[in-house]
């Protein structure tokens, strides 16, 4: 099955637009996960188990498994969501980008060796760079537009031609570059007034949104602007609100237990919000 067609089902089947992001930190982990080799394999399963049903996908992103060397630990989680969670993709948030020969071997990890179900990519350096990717006609590929970081206006927000450089990343791609219908962009939920210009460029084209939780993005606002007509068309990513939620020590709640908690809370809050 495709992306896309796994990414409707399940936000259909789960009725939730919340993707959920691995970054694994150790210094935040639960004392008892603290120096065990396998931690960080450990602690991701348990977080997949107690939110899988809250989730329309699942965000691995790769810098806090390979600084710690612990690549084959991300391996294993992808190869555990793949054998119980086969329906939920697997984004991986690695934000590749180099010219075409290195970009085949990027795509290689990604659908290879990790069997994602799509990759982040930044578009920096145009189509050659992001051709081979496309290549693999049944994976996504998710291209940078409008990043939630304050420092993605240095760049995405000048003016070219006349409008910011965001829009043409989201033209560039809706009309150019998504001959087999398999992009997706990010745009951050810190920039609601953006998300909506986005989505008026890009029809139904599915969008990865982060930027909610940790980094204060407006759910209400985020889904009133990016949301198709029948209220999906987004992947709201949150990982440290969720992943390191604070535990309630009245009810004793554990750190999956505090997630799946926070994860249904933001689920909800999302579908509050969401068309019919
Ligand atoms: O591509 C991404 O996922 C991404 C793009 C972006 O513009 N901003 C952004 O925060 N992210 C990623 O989304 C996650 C956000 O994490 P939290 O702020 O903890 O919810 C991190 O893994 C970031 O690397």
């Amino acid at each position: 099955m495709t992306f896309i067609n796994k990414l409707n089902a399940v936000w259909k089947a789960h009725s939730s637009l919340l993707c959920v992001g691995l970054d694994p930190d150790i210094a935040k982990f639960p004392a008892h996960l603290q120096g065990k080799p396998d931690a960080i394999l450990t602690f991701c399963k348990a977080i997949i188990d107690a939110t899988a049903d809250t989730a329309c996908a699942f965000k691995p992103q790769i810098a806090y498994f390979a600084a710690l060397r612990a690549e084959d630990q991300l391996e294993e989680i992808c190869a555990y969501l793949r054998q119980k969670y086969p329906h939920i993709p697997i984004v991986l948030d690695a934000k590749r980008g180099d010219i075409g020969a290195t970009a085949e071997q990027y795509a290689r990890e990604a659908f290879e060796r990790y069997n994602a179900d799509a990759v982040t990519v930044n578009p920096y350096m145009g189509f050659d760079s992001v051709a081979p990717y496309l290549e693999w006609k049944d994976r996504g590929v998710i291209i940078l537009c409008r990043t939630s970081n304050p420092g993605g206006s240095d760049l995405q927000f000048l003016q070219v031609d006349g409008k910011p450089l965001y829009q043409h990343v989201a033209q560039l791609v809706a009309e150019k570059w998504n001959t087999n219908g398999q992009c997706a962009l990010v745009v951050g939920a810190t920039f609601p007034d953006e998300l909506a210009q986005v989505r008026k460029i890009v029809g139904d084209m599915p969008l990865l949104v982060p930027g909610i939780g940790a980094q204060g993005g407006d759910i209400q606002a985020t889904v009133k602007a990016g949301q198709t007509a029948n209220g999906t068309g987004m992947m709201i990513n949150s990982s440290r609100a969720i992943l390191y939620a604070k535990t309630d020590e009245k009810t004793g709640e554990d750190f999956t237990q505090a997630a799946r908690r926070v994860a249904l809370e933001t689920r909800d809050a999302i579908n509050r919000f969401r068309a019919a």
